[in-house]
């Protein structure tokens, strides 16, 4: 069976944690820090937080920069439901922006028209590992004096041409990011996440809010030498990540810029193998953007059945992911729950059809995802490729 994705784990990592366990202490504590410090190092971000996951990020991240009930948020349909989901654990309103359909990621010319007075943030996603275009979004946020967070979950590696230099996703060039450390992203451990930030105060919120907003950390009265009572001025969160976790996601730091290398040669080496294949579509990288290739996408000829071809494909041992959800379609997301730029400003969507997120929808069931990891071998590669192009030819013969 060729997996869809099989993170790097090895001996290190098993070290690592047995270290930690070893030492008696297992919760947040040195090893968080000494993860947050590494992990800002790499990115080149001031400050760098780490919590449960990068949905328990995305929700700390929105509450820092301000967003209430009621307010609204711009952001894309087209991501992992954890993205709307946390815009909605604070009380607000997910706006919906569609796609540019050969990036994946939101399409700059369509935000200002979601734009409204009760606008707080755009939550931009790097989609599966691909920058968005942040020079646009940031010029639109700043505009508007609206907060611009980074859903990077796929993005840990990724690069941006920023001003004339090649830099890290995460630095960050919008106001915070927010990293996953799933077994399906680039790096995990187990299940985490990160924010960076360049804002000092946010930074401080992060750290008060992902421990039950306890005004003085357990590691502190741990070693204090004088009794200390804590208190709790704001309702927070446990949204903690242990120090096993933080041993585990030091070591694949240092696995991190080899893990990036073989994604982004194994996508370079698709691109050969899938040049030819008719009617399929490849992903493009814009000239100023470098992926991780956290997935590697490809737009179906017009002739094919997707679910139709990724059977033929698990069939063969082959496993494969439909392109990327769309919030707005799951039940979870009943229609007076969102909004998009449409049926804000023209109306000329109703409740019933609304063409606003098409092409968001369109990769959601036109595009496949095929297996990318950084231990996959050419032959499987091959194999990958091969039992693409027969499933399309049979699709093909059937006509
Ligand atoms: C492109 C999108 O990819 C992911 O969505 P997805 O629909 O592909 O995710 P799922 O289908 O839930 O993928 C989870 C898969 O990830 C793999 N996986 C999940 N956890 C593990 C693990 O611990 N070990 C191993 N070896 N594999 C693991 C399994 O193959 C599992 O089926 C998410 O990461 C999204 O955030 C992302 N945008
Ligand atoms: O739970 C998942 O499958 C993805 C969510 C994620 O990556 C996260 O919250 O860190």
């Amino acid at each position: 069976m060729i997996p869809i994705t099989k993170p790097m784990l090895g001996e290190n990592e098993a070290e690592a944690a047995r270290r930690v366990i070893a030492s008696g202490w297992t919760s947040q504590g040195p090893e968080v820090a000494a993860f947050e410090k590494e992990f800002a190092a790499y990115v080149g971000a001031p400050y760098a937080c780490a919590v449960s996951s990068c949905t328990t990020a995305l929700h700390l991240a929105l509450l820092a920069a301000g967003v209430r009930p009621g307010d609204e948020v711009i952001t894309v349909s087209h991501s992992y439901i954890a993205t709307a989901n946390s815009i909605r654990y604070c009380g607000a309103r997910p706006v919906f922006v569609d796609i540019d359909p050969a990036t994946f990621n939101i399409d700059p010319v369509l935000i200002e028209s979601a734009v409204t007075g009760r606008t707080r943030a755009i939550l931009c996603v790097h989609q599966i590992g691909m920058p968005c275009d942040l020079a646009a979004v940031c010029e639109i946020a700043r505009r508007y004096g609206l907060a611009v967070v980074e859903d990077a979950a796929c993005a840990i590696g990724s690069e941006i041409l920023w001003q004339g230099h090649w830099e890290k996703i995460g630095r960050p060039q919008g106001d915070i990011a927010c990293f996953s450390f799933h077994p399906r992203k680039v790096i995990s451990t187990g299940d985490g996440g990160m924010l960076t930030t360049a804002n000092p105060e946010w930074d401080a919120k992060f750290r008060l809010l992902r421990q039950h907003g306890m005004s003085v950390p357990d590691t502190v009265r741990h070693g204090a030498s004088r009794v200390i009572f804590e208190s709790y001025p704001i309702v927070g969160f446990n949204f903690r990540m242990t120090d096993i976790q933080a041993a585990v996601g030091r070591e694949q730091l240092k696995r991190l810029p080899d893990i990036v290398r073989k994604r982004r040669e194994l996508a370079a080496r698709y691109r050969t193998l899938l040049a030819k294949v008719p009617g399929l579509g490849l992903p493009t990288e814009p000239d100023w953007a470098r992926s991780t290739w956290q997935s590697f996408s490809v737009r179906l000829p017009e002739d094919s059945d997707q679910r139709w071809v990724m059977q033929a494909m698990l069939d063969e041992g082959i496993a494969t992911r439909r392109g990327v959800m769309c919030a707005h379609r799951e039940p979870a997301y009943p229609p007076d729950t969102w909004s998009c730029a449409g049926r804000i400003r023209n109306r000329s969507c109703t409740e019933e059809v609304c063409r606003c997120l098409r092409h968001s929808e369109e990769a959601q069931d036109r595009t496949v995802i095929l297996p990318l990891f950084p231990e996959m071998t050419f032959e499987q590669q091959d194999r990958v490729a091969e039992s693409l192009q027969d499933a399309l030819r049979v699709v093909t013969l059937n006509e």
